[in-house]
């Protein structure tokens, strides 16, 4: 019944945000939102009338630049309404519109962030061609009513010439992602916190694809106290296999035709795993290791292999021999120009 009433309330809200998203619709610069509507977001429930159904007013989400406007819109938010939270760098596809899809089916409010985080970018690394099309991502979102607020700051609204502080999480450039771009999870875990911080979410949504991203995020909002629930949701696929990413849009023809060799390398591990549990043996890392690398190499076009890595599922810390615990089996190579990185979970096995 309570999550009954939240829901009528949050449809009420939402509506009337969307209305008041009109207005603004598709200018990112401040102010963007009528203070009066959104204060009748937050009327009291006993003057809330009967939900209306959706409407094309969904379509319509309110988009800030500045943080100044986005809290202001946050606090006029019902404070009882759940707010789920979907980060994102957008040059959005299937597998963030995945991730709002859940945020919407699970919380009352959902806010999305589009933000290409320069601190998680190393100097030789695509941060200037990276894909930005932040009209495109709103129709998308838009279209289906994915979301009703959008934080969409410059690079100067999230680190000013003076900012100092950086979060910095031990031990994750020793891990195979880490690694390959050292200095990532230290950009990752910085701008997550500043965005959490903005947001203020009751759930945040990421996506197994970036699988040491999803651990490195729970160890933050553990270690630091915060009062949020991380939501990792499983990768979103082509249907050939290949897992979606924005970087995708970068391959050839060729290299796209190449590319579900990644995928069916994990596939092949897993299958040796699933060989040895079902002959009443735990597999070890080898076994798995070698079983993927036979399909990479029979792959011309992939060009190296940054890691191919049997990890813990809580810690990502490599193993030498998978046990009932499961593990996840994650792989990152060079197709081309493009680096392409990928995982499975294996799961848990009841004996
Ligand atoms: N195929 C996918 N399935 C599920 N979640 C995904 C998928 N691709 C990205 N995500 C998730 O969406 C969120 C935003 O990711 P991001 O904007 O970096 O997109 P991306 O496609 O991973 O881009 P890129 O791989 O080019 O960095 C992250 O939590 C990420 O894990
Ligand atoms: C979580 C994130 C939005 C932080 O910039 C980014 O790393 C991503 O898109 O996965
Ligand atoms: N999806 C992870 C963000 C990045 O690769 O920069």
């Amino acid at each position: 019944m309570v999550s009954i009433v939240l829901r009528t309330l949050s449809n009420q809200s939402r509506c009337s945000l969307l209305r008041r998203g009109e207005v603004c619709r598709r200018r990112v610069t401040a102010p963007l939102v009528s203070p009066s509507l959104l204060h009748a977001a937050a009327a009291p429930r006993a003057t809330m009338s009967t939900p209306a159904t959706p409407t094309a007013d969904h379509s319509e989400p309110g988009v800030f630049s500045t943080i100044a406007d986005f809290r202001r819109a946050r606090r006029s938010l019902p404070h009882d309404a759940s707010v789920g939270f979907v980060p994102t760098m957008g040059a959005l596809h299937e597998g963030h519109l995945d991730l709002f899809r859940r945020a919407r089916r699970e919380c009352d409010i959902v806010v999305g962030s589009v933000f290409v985080n320069p601190a998680q970018f190393a100097p030789h690394e695509d941060l200037d061609r990276y894909p930005r099309q932040l009209e495109q991502d709103l129709e998308l979102l838009g279209g289906e009513g994915l979301v009703d607020l959008v934080f969409a700051p410059t690079r100067e609204e999230m680190y000013s010439p003076d900012h100092r502080i950086y979060v910095d999480p031990l031990g994750f450039d020793d891990l195979p992602e880490g690694v390959a771009r050292p200095g990532f999870f230290r950009g990752v875990a910085t701008v997550v916190t500043k965005l959490l911080n903005v947001v203020q979410p009751d759930l945040a949504f990421f996506g197994q694809k970036d699988a040491l991203q999803c651990v490195l995020v729970k160890r933050l909002v553990e270690d630091l106290n915060m009062p949020v629930t991380v939501v990792v949701s499983e990768t979103t696929r082509e249907a050939d296999g290949l897992a979606m990413s924005s970087r995708n849009a970068y391959m050839s023809a060729e290299e796209r035709a190449a590319a579900p060799a990644v995928y069916l390398s994990l596939r092949a591990a897993a299958d040796a795993r699933q060989r040895e549990a079902d002959a009443g043996r735990n597999a070890s890392r080898e076994e798995l290791v070698a079983a993927a690398e036979e399909v990479i190499s029979a792959q011309p076009l992939i060009t190296s292999v940054d890691y191919l890595s049997v990890g813990s599922p809580a810690t990502m810390e490599e193993l030498e021999e998978i046990g009932q615990a499961g593990a996840v089996v994650s792989v990152a190579v060079r197709l081309g120009s493009v680096r392409l990185i990928d995982n499975v979970v294996l799961p848990p096995l009841a004996r």
